[in-house]
């Protein structure tokens, strides 16, 4: 055996490693340069990591620590530091001025081939500014006011098939758990609004298409059921040591554990119908080429008409409305600038990806939420329906009706404070920057809790209670609150804004008008206060269960 002065070398190897181990444990949380800022007690090796083992849910940490820290504190993942900011105006600022989302290591980084490249190429995901910056900008005309005002009508259709299924429960006088209703009917709008295709996931239960149907939103719905810290051993690994990643993903790649096998094959299905959709896409293009390329003729740029004589205001609005279902054909024709090649198929497939998941969980859960704040505040609900009936009495909810209706706005806007799907924003600092007399190192980690924000007594008076008034200018619940920059983000801030976010209000306040102009929601015993659980967003626990009745007999 090899000996070095006598001592085995396993031995000096052995306490090599210790002693590295010990050192690594310790000394970036005495040595690092913010010793000011107060902050949980770090433990050795995972700092502050721990915390979110308990189950206690990643926002109700968050808002214990800006209770016991106050508004400026520093935490640690391992050897990583984060500063977590909860003054509004500052989180805000910082996420404005940051371009790059903060990523802990994890679950992406141990992805291999065609997974990994799918997974790092998706919009909420790339990290290189070009390529964000150009599949933002192929993104971005889905969701302009002409396109959504075209949209409408899908949506519109979508709701009345929401409210049939709901009617089924109330003739039988039964409970549904509402919050599955309207993920049902947040994919459906997916596929009419983004692909021009129906994945059926609004047919009845023993429809021809429904299985399938169901294994997608299963699919959708386990992938976020993933928690973002050390969702499985080799990622809760990979936060406390950033560096391991070349020695553990060919480990987990041949020995994943059941989270991970569970994920991917989640993810696979999500990826099969990515792949299908771009196909059935391509498809279309070489069978009417022009129809296709039709579909994306964003004539914005143009101010002008054909023969040179201006625009009326409408016409230049119609000009840029994209076709409902083009997404795909938006980013076939789309091209990165730097060299003018088009999207590969991958990029192409990554977003599908994301705008399958995106568009689902997260307007589902706001739904959700709003419709149980109202169940339990009926005389909210009450103010809500009398301004349907006014503004929108039947037929189909147009964005001008929507103008309308401020008290509709109101009560979204009041359930995304209560209770916003994400619970955190995070950066990775551009540069080094001073944070309140504190020189942050550029690279370090930023994170803004929003719902300890959206919660703050500081800024919002009651801030437990659903007051949709207080979006309402010239009332009393509005006065009472405090109106500064950054009190409600749900959507985020800044280039890394939420995308999606004027499809998802326009088809919340679309939904809401339908379903209680029809209906009136009776909670089941025990929902008050709701079970909620925070992995990749804030959910109801189970869900949100309502035995809806018809207002008025059919
Ligand atoms: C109520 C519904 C929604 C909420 C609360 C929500 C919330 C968010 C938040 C907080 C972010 C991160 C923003 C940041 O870091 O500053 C985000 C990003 C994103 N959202 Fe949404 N979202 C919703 C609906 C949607 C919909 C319907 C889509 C699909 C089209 C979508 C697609 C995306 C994408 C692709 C990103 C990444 C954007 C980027 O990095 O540039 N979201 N969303």
């Amino acid at each position: 055996m090899w000996a070095l002065g006598g001592i085995p070398l396993s031995w000096i190897v052995g306490a090599a490693l210790s002693a590295a181990l010990i050192i690594y444990g310790y000394h970036p949380l005495k040595a690092w340069q913010l010793p000011r800022l107060p902050g949980p007690k770090a433990k050795w090796l995972i700092g502050n990591f721990d915390a979110f083992l308990g189950g206690r849910g990643m926002h109700l940490v968050f808002a214990d620590w800006a209770k016991q820290h106050g508004s400026l504190f520093k935490i640690w993942f391992g050897a990583a530091p984060i500063v977590v900011v909860t003054e509004p105006k500052l989180g805000r600022l910082l996420i404005l001025r940051n371009v790059e989302r903060l990523a802990l290591r994890g679950a992406p980084d141990l992805m291999t081939g065609r997974d990994h490249k799918i997974q790092i190429a998706n919009l909420a995901a790339v990290k290189d500014k070009a390529q964000h910056r150009d599949i933002k900008s192929a993104w971005l005309p889905m969701f302009n006011s002409a396109s959504l005002d075209v949209s409408c009508g899908l949506i519109n259709n979508c709701a009345e098939q929401l409210c049939s299924n709901l009617a089924e429960y109330a003739a039988e006088g039964s409970e549904a758990n509402i919050w599955r209703e309207y993920g049902r009917l947040t994919m459906g709008v997916v596929g009419t609004v983004a692909f021009g295709v129906d994945l059926h996931t609004q047919d009845a239960d023993n429809s021809n298409n429904s299985e399938a149907a169901k294994r997608l939103i299963s699919s959708a719905q386990t992938l976020f059921e993933q928690n973002p810290f050390g969702g499985n051993i080799y990622s809760a690994i990979l936060l406390l040591f950033p560096f391991a990643v070349p020695i553990l993903k060919p480990i987990a790649r041949y020995f994943p554990d059941a989270e991970m096998r569970k994920m991917a094959a989640a993810r696979q299905l999500l990826y099969k119908t990515s792949t299908e959709l771009l196909e059935t896409a391509r498809k279309q293009v070489a069978q009417d080429g022009k129809d296709a390329q039709q579909r994306v003729e964003v004539a914005a740029a143009s101010a002008t008409g054909a023969a040179g004589a201006p625009m009326s205001l409408e016409a230049r609005k119609q000009a840029r409305a994209v076709k409902p279902g083009s997404f795909m054909h938006l980013l076939m024709s789309s091209s990165h600038t730097a060299d003018g090649s088009p999207f590969t198929d991958i990029e192409i497939i990554a977003q599908a990806f994301v705008f399958l998941l995106a568009g689902y969980e997260t307007t589902a859960n706001t739904l959700a939420f709003t419709t149980f704040s109202l169940a339990a505040n009926p005389d909210k609900a009450a103010k809500l329906v009398e301004e349907i009936d006014r503004e929108a009495p039947e037929g189909d909810v147009t964005a001008e009706h929507l103008l309308r209706m401020p008290y509709v706005e109101a009560c979204v806007k009041e359930a995304l404070r209560l209770y916003s799907p994400a619970t955190l924003l995070g950066r990775q600092l551009g540069e080094a920057t001073l944070i309140k007399g504190h020189t942050v190192p550029k690279g370090t980690g930023v994170m803004v809790p929003i719902y300890a924000i959206h919660r703050d007594p500081e800024i919002y008076a009651d801030p437990e209670e659903y007051k949709p008034e207080r979006w309402v200018e010239g009332t009393r619940e509005y006065a009472a609150d405090k109106h500064v920059p950054g009190k409600w983000m749900p959507f985020g801030e800044g280039t890394r804004v939420c995308v999606g976010q004027r499809l998802a209000l326009i088809e919340a306040k679309i939904a809401l008008a339908h379903v209680f102009r029809k209906f009136t929601f009776k909670l089941s015993p025990g929902q008050v206060p709701l079970e909620t659980e925070c992995k990749l967003l804030l959910k109801p626990k189970t869900g949100v269960f309502v035995t809806p009745a018809l207002r008025k007999e059919e």
